[in-house]
């Protein structure tokens, strides 16, 4: 048996940790020392070495994408395919035991999953159900109270008021809410996991069942599972010490949604016979890189506490980049991945920007298309999400179940169709009357000559649509979406439309229609029993809407969110906007749990980088719709200045007249000269440059920070020596 392709390329740590015999594991090591790769050569051991066969193994990544790179990892090592494992997300995985356990789970044949979109609308048709005002009870706060709920494993049922009233009402719009979703068959992400826990821990059956058949249990990125995971995990593995989790709770950055980083410290007390493997090597990222990573890092008083060190060299400085705006930042950027490219020869997609909020990337994609840079956006609005692919699958999920609220209301105005706001009123009353769902509420109506004659018309001719269409599923998927889009003319309508993205949108309904084929075409053989292929695609859909990109070959400069870049790696990084208030974001800044969280986040997006990081910040912004002068993060004060590069970059491009720098200024400000600004209060003056009305002056401020101001406007003074 060969097995060199398994372990020769592991050093003797990590060769421990995948050739270990059975028990539970728990490798803990920092970012960029092979945990990831240390899962995939795991599996190939199980199966090649040990005998398991492929169905036996259950391994947990954190995104889908991550999932059909592992997977695909594993046949290239293992040189064979290896369906019937399972691999995928947490969600993805309770989707696919619930398909299969829809009757022990008390969920219809094809229930429909919500995503986080449709449950905004639900929740906030909830509150109208139960006469609450939005202004008081914000459908925000309300669905982050269910979803905290679902992910701590609680029904209404398990809480308690507590003598709250505003938790009263809580508990009260989380009822309301999930008896709406159980009349319309609707699942939403919490759910997912919550019923799929549920139907394990209470039917023996089905519990042995998965116990048995799972021998093996891997998880990727561990710290950032939540309480209902933990619990999930828990029940599927049994007493049967199979766990092979790896994580780092230097990496924890979900604890705004639940993830609890001390499942690591639950997992070494829950049991007590596990073996902690540590992996301190670095393979990632240059010794620079490493080092200010690991002083950023350091700042941070709850850790478990490892060091990683690495045996390539020192490499490049990491660079730091003080913009005078967010507009210089971008070009500063732009221009550094120009020369990347041209000069150092990298392609455009080991390039990476990554920022802390998803509003940062529009500039730097403005700079990109002038700069003829072709780029791709991670974490933007996805496919799935746009409002026309929405549209068309609130048709595709009536055709699969007409009991689902959220597609009908979507669906039965778009295009308009001439009904107004007091039939659909009318609707939603009788189906909230009757605990009946709008579609049946809809039948009943017209079979009762209820309505007007122009509403029950154009009614009548909605409910026909659906019906000619759930008449014949037997179809390819691909003919049903495109029959769909002749019958309910969604591209004329977008064509017709005022926006000028109407061939746009268009396109992208046509695309629909491929990618449902090529859904079709790769699944036939997985999900053979998929009775119900429809529901499999509409499931695949809203589970894909947190990621992917439409295309994903293209060789784009790549651009993300710091949080979706977690287990990625570049060979050139530019963190961005490190400024207080944008990062660490203005939220966290009162918390130091949440600021520490950031300061995690940080580290995730430094740790990325493999031979270059850059790390900017603006010293003017545009921020809610503000000019704002914001400080540089805390977190570059944060980082050593030794192996840390001060870089003047392009400036001179958003700059009007560059020459004449370092020497006097128009007005007899001199070099290194004490002034008074009247909002910044005190300073010395570190550079000029340019003449008369576009003359500025770069001021190292005592309280603000340095920035660069144009001296019109300024308003400088010279300071008492
Ligand atoms: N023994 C090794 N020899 C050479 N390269 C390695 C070795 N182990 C890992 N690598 C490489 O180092 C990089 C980081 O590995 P990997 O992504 O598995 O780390 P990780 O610990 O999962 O990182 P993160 O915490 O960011 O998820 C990858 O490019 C991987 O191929
Ligand atoms: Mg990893």
């Amino acid at each position: 048996m060969d097995i060199s392709e398994i372990i020769d390329p592991l050093n003797p740590a990590q060769r421990e940790a995948v050739t270990a015999e059975s028990g539970n594991r728990l490798v803990l090591a920092g970012a960029g020392s092979g945990k990831t790769r240390v899962l995939v050569h795991r599996v190939a051991w199980l199966i090649r070495v040990e005998q398991a066969p492929p169905w036996a193994i259950l391994a947990v990544t954190f995104t889908n994408k991550a999932a059909r790179e592992m997977k695909a990892r594993i046949e290239e090592i293992l040189a064979t395919p290896i369906g019937g494992m399972w691999v995928g997300t947490f969600h993805g995985l309770a989707n696919r035991f619930l398909r299969a356990h829809w009757q022990e789970a008390g969920l219809p044949h094809s229930f429909q999953i919500l995503d986080a979109d449709d449950q905004y609308r639900l929740i906030r048709r909830t509150l109208k159900a139960l006469e609450l005002d939005e202004a008081r009870w914000p459908p925000r706060r309300a669905m982050g109270f269910v979803n905290q709920c679902k992910d701590e494993g609680l029904r209404p049922r398990h809480l308690d008021d507590e003598g709250d009233p505003y938790r009263k009402r809580m508990i009260a719009i989380y009822r309301e809410y999930q008896s709406a979703c159980e009349r319309g068959g609707l699942v939403d992400f919490g759910e997912l996991l919550l019923r799929a826990h549920e139907v394990l821990r209470e039917q023996a059956a089905v519990r042995h069942q998965y116990q048995e058949r799972f021998a093996h249990i891997l998880v990727d990125e561990f710290q950032d599972t939540n309480a209902i995971q933990y619990a999930w995990l828990r029940l599927l593995s049994g007493d049967h010490d199979n766990l092979f989790l790896v994580g780092d709770d230097d990496q924890s950055i979900y604890g705004w949604r639940g993830a609890r980083v001390e499942n690591i410290q639950s997992f070494q007390k829950d049991y007590a016979n596990t073996t902690v493997v540590r992996l301190e090597q670095n393979y990632r990222s240059t010794g620079n890189i490493l080092t200010v990573a690991n002083a950023l890092i350091a700042h941070n008083p709850s850790r478990l506490g490892k060091r990683l060190w690495t045996n390539d060299g020192a490499g490049e400085p990491v660079r730091q980049f003080a913009a005078f705006n967010e507009l210089d930042e971008a070009r500063f950027v732009i221009e550094r991945i120009r020369q990347h490219i041209q000069v150092d020869g990298y392609r455009r997609d080991e390039c990476a920007i990554l920022y802390r909020t998803t509003a940062q990337s529009r500039l730097f994609e403005e700079v990109l298309i002038q700069a003829e840079i072709p780029y791709r956006v991670y974490g933007g609005l996805r496919f799935f999400e746009r409002a026309e692919i929405r549209d068309a699958l609130a048709y595709l999920r009536l055709v699969a179940n007409p009991d689902d609220d959220a597609a009908f209301e979507r669906a039965v105005n778009t295009p308009p169709r001439g009904l107004g706001p007091r039939t659909l009123d009318l609707l939603r009353d009788q189906a909230r009357a009757a605990g009946t769902s709008l579609w049946r509420a809809a039948r009943d109506q017209l079979e009762r000559e209820a309505l007007a004659p122009r509403a029950a018309k154009a009614l009548r001719a909605f409910v026909a649509l659906i019906e000619q269409q759930r008449a014949r599923s037997d179809r390819p998927l691909a003919a049903l979406a495109a029959d769909l889009l002749v019958a309910t003319d969604l591209p004329g309508f977008y064509l017709k439309g005022k926006d000028d993205r109407g061939q746009d949108r268009v396109e992208n309904l046509e695309q629909l229609v491929d990618t449902v084929a090529r859904f079709e075409a790769e699944t036939s053989e997985d999900e053979g029993d998929a009775g119900d292929r429809l529901a499999s695609f509409l499931a695949h859909a809203a589970l894909e809407a947190g990621e992917a990109q439409a295309d994903p070959d293209a060789d784009g400069v790549q651009l993300m969110t710091l949080h979706s870049a977690k287990g990625l790696e570049f060979p050139i990084v530019f963190l961005v906007g490190l400024e207080e208030r944008l990062f660490p974001h203005s939220l966290s800044l009162d918390d130091p749990r949440r600021l520490e969280e950031e300061r995690r986040l940080c580290y995730v997006g430094m740790t990325r980088a493999m031979h270059q990081l850059y790390l900017t910040h603006a010293e003017k912004r545009h921020l809610h719709g503000k000019e704002t002068y914001p400080q540089p993060s805390r977190f570059l004060r944060e980082m050593p200045t030794e192996p840390v590069e001060s870089v003047r970059g392009s400036r001179a491009q958003s700059r009007p007249t560059p020459q004449r720098h370092g020497q006097e200024a128009d007005d007899g400000l001199r070099l290194g000269q004490r002034v008074c600004h009247p909002t910044f209060g005190e300073g010395v003056v570190l550079d000029c440059e340019g003449r008369g009305a576009s003359a500025r002056v770069q001021v190292n401020f005592a309280d603000a920070g340095t920035k660069w101001l144009v001296l019109a406007y300024a308003k400088l003074a010279p300071a008492a020596q």
